[in-house]
């Protein structure tokens, strides 16, 4: 898919308040810092479209992103970042599920997974929620371009292991890496499958 036009469309806490639309959105989610505004611009090929910081929290509202006029991209705030206090975790939880359960829209969501480390309890425990809510997702194991593809692998293996227990079935998954571009095609491939459902 060629992204001929991304623009910024608006910036909200609630999801009522989000654009009403028809239009099919993606959303990306994950821990603070995973890459999600990243993968973003590496997707549409515009470095400032999304804000990325070194630093985690950087995002901390629901971001659309209108795509080719056809279909939204959603940059969402990430969890999972230690020195967030409990009040601001508990605000973030109510308006992370208020969204998923608000955008009938809503065509799938990208959990991104940090590719570099072993399981992690917030991932697997994000990812039961939204198995528990029905939201329709893949998982994305981001910056594999900081390791070689035998260590993203096989931490890909022990994250799919943890599964087995609770899950019927694995989920699908891709790999990407914002600096090296992989997985760009496979996402975007992915996405207008999904879109061509749409219609
Ligand atoms: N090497 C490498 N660095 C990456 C990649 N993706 C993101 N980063 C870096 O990781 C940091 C966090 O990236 P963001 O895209 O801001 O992360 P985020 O998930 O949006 O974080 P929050 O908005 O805080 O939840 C930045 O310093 C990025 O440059 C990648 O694929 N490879
Ligand atoms: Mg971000």
């Amino acid at each position: 898919m060629i992204i001929k036009d991304a623009k910024f469309i608006s910036s909200n806490t609630r999801a009522d308040q989000c654009p009403q639309t028809e239009l099919p959105e993606y959303a990306f989610i994950g821990r603070s810092n995973v890459g999600k505004s990243s993968l973003i611009n590496m997707l549409t090929g515009r470095t400032k479209l999304a804000k990325t910081s070194s630093f985690p929290g950087k995002t901390q509202l629901i971001n659309h992103f209108l795509i080719n006029d056809k279909w939204y991209i959603v940059d969402l705030p990430g969890y999972g970042w230690a020195k967030v206090s409990k009040t601001s975790r508990e605000s973030w939880r109510k308006m992370i599920h208020f969204y998923f359960q608000n955008r009938p829209n809503l065509a799938c969501v990208f959990l991104l997974i940090d590719s570099r480390l072993p399981p992690q309890k917030v991932d697997v425990e994000f990812l039961e929620q939204l198995g528990i809510m029905g939201v329709p997702f893949v998982l994305v194991f981001t910056k594999t371009d900081k390791q070689s593809a035998a260590k993203t692998d096989a931490n890909i293996s022990l994250f799919m292991n943890t599964l087995k227990e609770n899950w019927e079935e694995l989920p699908h998954y891709l790999k990407s890496s914002s600096s090296s571009k992989e997985g760009r095609d496979e996402i975007l491939q992915f996405i207008e499958s999904v879109n061509q459902q749409y219609h």
